[in-house]
């Protein structure tokens, strides 16, 4: 059994008058303490994917009171199953439930799980009550944070979406432990990701402990998800619905979720998308003269000391690139909006690239 004082750290999400809480510990899964106080009622829907539950539904289970109403739905696994029917099959699961308003939803899993779960949650009956409960070092760092939720178009990567902030996140760092490599890799990529859009020591902290990140070590680990939690509560106290700053932490994301698309969702993992994109963000901004080579050189090393692909499918065009980004949320009227680097650990939101430069980038950056 967990002890309280076991938890390494509680952080906060403040959102004006409300906050929720990040709990970061070993062990938390299995322990009430953590999630009973977040439930909205006595009925409770936990929803995860055929991988997960065998690791860690019963454990989840075990925790919860007897006296509660407790369901489960246990949907495919996939970035290809984030889709607007698993949501309903979430939304038959409530209603054949008989659940109400003050019923609560528990996504355990990945950021696939815990965006589909937040956006039924969002939906439900006009919203109700959802908490995070993510296995995945990218879940954990990213995706269970912010409030971010949705599903994904053929067209395009989380095209239907709402916003809609857990009560709470609980992130057991004991789950990664089961977690394969390449999709350690995958959240490494949102990891580096902080430390390029705001914070320089952590990008050389990082580079430093990335052996142990990419071993388990315990210590590196938690040191690695309360530092991008930390930053990305911060960000998202500031700008909750994306008006501004909130766009820095898609850096790496308008050409990964081209690559996404193009490829057939699940082909590449979002992180690894991400990685490439990051690497083509970082050259871009050399390009534009911000960057020197020496800036891009240790933005690639580390990429690939965390074992991402550092170059875009074979297959992808500069106008397949460009078709895809022309849908991209962050675009206001037809100016393409790009994140790109002022330096490591400041990233800016640009509309001004001229054309031929990003043309250029988009055809002669390394394919694969
Ligand atoms: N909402 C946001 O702010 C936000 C942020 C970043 C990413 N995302 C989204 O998150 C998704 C990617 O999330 P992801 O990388 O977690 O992918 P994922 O949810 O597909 O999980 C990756 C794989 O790991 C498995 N898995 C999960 N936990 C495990 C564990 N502990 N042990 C073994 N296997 C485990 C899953 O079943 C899956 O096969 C994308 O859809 C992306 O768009 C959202
Ligand atoms: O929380 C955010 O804001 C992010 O942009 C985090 C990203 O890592 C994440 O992939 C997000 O889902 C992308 O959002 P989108 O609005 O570009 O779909
Ligand atoms: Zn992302």
């Amino acid at each position: 059994m967990t002890r309280p004082d076991d938890v390494l750290c509680t952080l906060k999400v403040s959102l004006g008058e409300r906050s929720y809480p990040i709990h970061i510990g070993p062990g938390l899964l299995g322990d009430a303490r953590w999630l009973v106080p977040h439930l909205a009622g006595r009925q409770v829907m936990v929803v995860t994917n055929e991988t997960v539950a065998p690791l860690y539904l019963e454990r989840l289970k075990a925790a919860l009171p007897d006296d509660l109403t407790v369901r489960e739905l246990v949907l495919p696994d996939g970035e290809a199953t984030k889709t607007l029917e698993s949501v309903e099959r979430i939304w038959d699961a409530l209603l054949e439930a008989g659940f109400n308003r003050r019923c609560t939803l528990v996504g355990l899993g990945g950021g696939v799980i815990g965006d589909m779960v937040g956006f039924a949650a969002a939906c439900y009956q006009r919203g109700v009550a959802f908490v995070q409960v993510p296995t995945t070092l990218l879940s954990q760092v990213d995706s269970s944070v912010g409030g971010k939720t949705g599903v994904n178009h053929p067209r395009g990567k989380n095209m239907i979406g709402a916003f809609w902030q857990p009560r709470a996140v609980l992130i057991d760092t004991d789950t990664l432990s089961t977690l394969p490599s390449r999709e350690l890799s995958a959240g490494l990529a949102e990891v580096i990701k902080y430390g390029l859009i705001r914070d320089e020591g952590f990008l050389a902290w990082l580079e430093a402990r990335m052996a142990d990140l990419r071993g388990l070590e315990p210590a590196a680990l938690a040191r690695a998800i309360e530092r991008s939690c930390s930053l990305k509560a911060e960000i998202v106290a500031e700008d909750e619905t994306e008006q501004g700053v909130r766009a820095l932490l898609n850096l790496g994301h308008t050409f990964g979720h081209a690559i996404e698309t193009h490829q057939g969702y699940g082909r590449w993992l979002h992180g690894e998308a991400v990685g490439t994109g990051m690497l083509m963000a970082a050259e871009l901004s050399r390009r534009l003269g911000w960057l020197d080579e020496a800036d891009v050189a240790r933005t690639r090393a580390t990429l690939e000391a965390a074992a991402l692909p550092l170059a875009a499918p074979a297959d992808m065009t500069g106008e397949d690139f460009l078709a895809i980004m022309r849908l991209d949320k962050k675009n206001l009227d037809d100016r393409l909006r790009l994140i790109l680097l002022e330096g490591l650990g400041k990233a800016c939101i640009h509309d001004e690239t001229p054309p031929e430069i990003l043309s250029r980038l988009l055809e002669d950056f390394p394919r694969r």
